[in-house]
């Protein structure tokens, strides 16, 4: 089966947060992805709320529950005592524990699972407990990968900015995708579900998908946002010009 898309409505927060209007709607953007086919809808919520707001989660959670059930809520971050409060309340489908300081711009790095093993083992069994299916953001190396496994974790994602940020450099580009498919070979044969994110665009998946095969889920939110407005603007402009009397 090929590998569910789920859209990370983050920049669409973003945007909407440089002006104090409601739009673009976060909640009207995810109903738009879900009509269009997308499996679920992405949140990276952040303790400063600077993309995707607290206030943002039941709406969207209300959204699935009503207007497409079969579709999943994912949440991502860093599992600090508000972080899994937000989440208990939400009930998402999947949460996805990534080790973002808050001060970074995204995310940038996966967990050191040999090292944080400790800290993570308590947070995956709460999360589990709830019900939630538990995912664990993963460099691209598979070196320690299946210590997620005995956290008690369902899935890893692998953290593809490298490999998204080598779109001019096609051998740099094959290296990191060897990568990503070392890292999820070790993990599907510890019995972890593979999911992946980070800078992946309309030309970097397909090889993705061929080097995974059993990739479950992509997530995807900048560059599939960047294409929605390229892909949007001329219509757009052409209302804009119907107001104008045009
Ligand atoms: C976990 C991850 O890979 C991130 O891509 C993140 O969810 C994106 O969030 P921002 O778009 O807010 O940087
Ligand atoms: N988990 C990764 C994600 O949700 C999307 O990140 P990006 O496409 O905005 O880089």
């Amino acid at each position: 089966m090929p590998a569910k898309l789920s859209v990370n409505l983050n920049a669409v927060a973003m945007l909407r947060n440089r002006r104090d209007l409601p739009w673009p709607s976060v909640t009207e953007l995810g109903r738009i992805a879900l009509s269009a086919g997308a499996h679920g809808l992405t949140v990276h919520p952040r303790p400063d709320q600077r993309h995707v707001r607290f206030s943002d989660l039941p709406e969207l959670r209300a959204l699935i529950d009503d207007a497409f059930p079969r579709a999943e809520f994912n949440i991502e971050g860093y599992p600090d005592e508000a972080f899994l409060a937000l989440v208990e309340k939400t009930a998402p489908e999947q949460v996805t524990l990534v080790p973002d300081d808050p001060s970074q711009a995204t995310s940038d790095h996966g967990w050191n699972f040999r090292a944080q093993a400790e800290f993570l083992r308590p947070v995956v069994q709460r999360l589990k407990r709830r019900g939630f299916r538990v995912s664990l953001f993963a460099d691209p190396s598979p070196d320690g990968v299946e210590i997620a496994r005995a956290l008690g974790a369902d899935r890893i994602e692998l953290y593809t900015g490298p490999y998204g940020s080598c779109h001019s450099d096609s051998a740099k580009a094959a290296n990191e995708l060897e990568k990503l498919g070392k890292t999820a070979d070790v993990a599907l044969a510890a019995g972890l579900d593979v999911n992946a994110g980070h800078d992946l665009t309309v030309d970097n998946l397909p090889a993705l998908a061929r080097r995974i095969p059993r990739l479950a889920e992509v997530s995807i939110g900048h560059a599939l946002t960047a294409e929605a407005l390229e892909h949007g603007m001329a219509a757009t402009v052409r209302r804009f010009l119907a107001a104008c009397g045009w």
